[in-house]
């Protein structure tokens, strides 16, 4: 990976212990503005528990965190747009009255753009959201947080519970329409649909990086796709 002095986001040796559980383990990275970056892993490796240190949800237990510099807190909320792994959003509301709450809480917030991107997948704003699908829902808290004009765009599992159909438009338009000097960071399963996108990927297992590398470097290296690679070193390590 690309390390470079403008570096985004950064974090030093960090650890995080659940009373005797080592969730993630010394885990150091950089990334740089521009980056795509896919957080790969097996069930309970620890990309959740990353995803929330990054964004002030947990405290490491040792090591450090800089996003532009700063610590998670008030200041990086501002600059970091987050998709966690299970839908907040009340019920109660209407897409448009989450619109306007994002509006008014963001000043990064493009409503224009997030208005467009409803209209693309079909999306009525004066829809309730109980009346939404689960899908649906997703799509929605996906366009609210990408409508964002963050330096960093942070997605647990963005694509996990959309239909294939949709997910192509998600891909292309929703999450690679971002500012060049943004990063996203975006864990998920569906390697083999997210690998296109991707400039560089980091495996986890056991709540350690045991690879980080450009898809580029493993394509010419490996002659293989993320996903065969992916499967093969889990595969290999379960054994
Ligand atoms: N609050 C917690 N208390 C205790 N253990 C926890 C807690 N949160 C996570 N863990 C443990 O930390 C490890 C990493 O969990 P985490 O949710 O980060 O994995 P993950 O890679 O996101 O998994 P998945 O792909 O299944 O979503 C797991 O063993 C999990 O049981």
């Amino acid at each position: 990976m690309t390390q470079t002095s403008d570096t985004l986001l950064r974090l030093q040796d960090v650890s995080k212990r659940f009373g005797k559980k080592t969730a993630l383990d010394h885990i150091s990275l950089e990334i740089a503005p521009g980056r795509m970056v896919g957080l790969l892993g097996s069930n309970g490796s620890g990309k959740s528990t990353l995803i929330k240190l990054i964004n002030g949800l947990l405290v490491p237990s040792s090591g450090q965190i800089f996003i532009c510099g700063q610590a998670p807190g008030p200041e990086t909320k501002a600059i970091v747009s987050y998709l966690p792994e299970r839908t907040y959003l009340p019920d109660t509301v209407r897409v448009k009255g989450l619109l306007s709450f994002f509006r008014d809480f963001y000043t990064d917030f493009d409503a224009a753009k997030a208005e467009e991107m409803l209209q693309k997948l079909d999306i009525d704003p004066s829809s309730p959201l109980k009346t939404l699908s689960k899908g649906t829902r997703e799509k929605v808290q996906l366009i609210m947080v990408m409508s964002r004009r963050a330096r960093v765009y942070i997605l647990d599992e963005p694509i996990a519970g959309v239909d294939p159909a949709a997910r192509d438009y998600i891909l292309k338009t929703i999450i690679q329409d971002y500012s060049e000097d943004a990063s996203i960071l975006l864990s998920t399963h569906l390697i083999a649909d997210v690998e296109q996108l991707l400039d560089d990927v980091i495996f986890l297992k056991d709540g350690q990086i045991i690879l980080s590398s450009s898809v580029e470097k493993i394509r010419d290296t490996r002659h293989q796709s993320v996903d065969s690679y992916f499967r093969e070193v889990f595969s290999c390590s379960q054994n």
